[in-house]
């Protein structure tokens, strides 16, 4: 469960985020709303990325300012820009990379890394530099590598962006499919129609907290586009 208790965050004088109060246990979770409104930030609040000016937010009791670390071990975070997170050559090697703190011996390791990359249909590109990816290899890449960690909660921020439609339906019904948590920002709303909750975010504050296909109406409607 995450939490979040009277949470405001500037970026220095530049108000962003107002007095939000969220409980968050949802298996599928999605935020919606205008460029600029506050998704990012709210969306990296939740793993402690950003810590809230002023206010609260916890995951299961651990609270992100005080347990950032033990926060995100629970709570993987995937960028909108995949070079962002690619940190190693070769694209095994990135999804290796983030099992270096897991305890696993290196056999283990290479299974887990062989799943997790034929389950992105990126099996045949382990040895590929991962640089010379396309943009959208690059998104599914960054996917694995978050998930092979096997996290909790799973926060993405706009992951189908640079994704042709066959992907970006790979990736949304392998984010539906998923058992984690999954809390996802988009501006595809056809991706959160059968959201069971899906947050509108307006000028820093939820301005619309329910089903996905009310929330995509209203947040039409904010933006005068119904
Ligand atoms: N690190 C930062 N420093 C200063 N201002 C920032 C920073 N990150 C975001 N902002 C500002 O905070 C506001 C909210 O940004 P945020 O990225 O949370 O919005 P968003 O809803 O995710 O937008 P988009 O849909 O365009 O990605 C914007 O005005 C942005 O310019």
């Amino acid at each position: 469960m995450i939490r979040l208790d009277a949470v405001s965050h500037r970026y220095g004088d530049h108000p962003v985020l107002a007095d939000i109060d969220l409980e968050l246990g949802e298996r599928r979770i999605a935020v919606i709303g205008a460029n600029g409104s506050g998704k990012s930030t709210l969306a990296r609040l939740l793993n402690g990325l950003v810590v809230p000016t002023s206010g609260r937010v916890s995951v299961d009791g651990l609270d992100t300012r005080r347990d950032g670390a033990a926060v995100r071990r629970r709570v993987g975070f995937v960028f909108t820009d995949p070079d962002a997170q690619i940190v190693m050559p070769t694209v095994g090697e990135d999804v290796e990379f983030s099992l270096r703190r897991q305890g696993l011996d290196a056999g283990q390791r290479a299974e887990r890394v062989a799943d997790v990359l034929a389950r992105f249909g990126l099996a045949g590109l382990a040895d590929r530099p991962a640089h010379l990816l396309s943009g959208g290899q690059k998104q599914l890449l960054a996917l694995a590598a978050v998930l092979v960690t096997e996290p909790d909660v799973l926060v993405c921020d706009e992951p189908t962006t640079l994704l042709d439609l066959r992907n970006a339906a790979r990736i949304a019904a392998m984010l539906a499919a998923l058992p984690q948590q999954v809390v996802l920002v988009t501006h595809q709303l056809d991706l959160v129609l059968d959201y069971e909750r899906v947050l509108v975010v307006d000028e820093g504050r939820i301005a619309y907290d329910g089903a996905g296909s009310e929330a995509v109406e209203r947040y039409r409607a904010l933006v005068g586009a119904s």
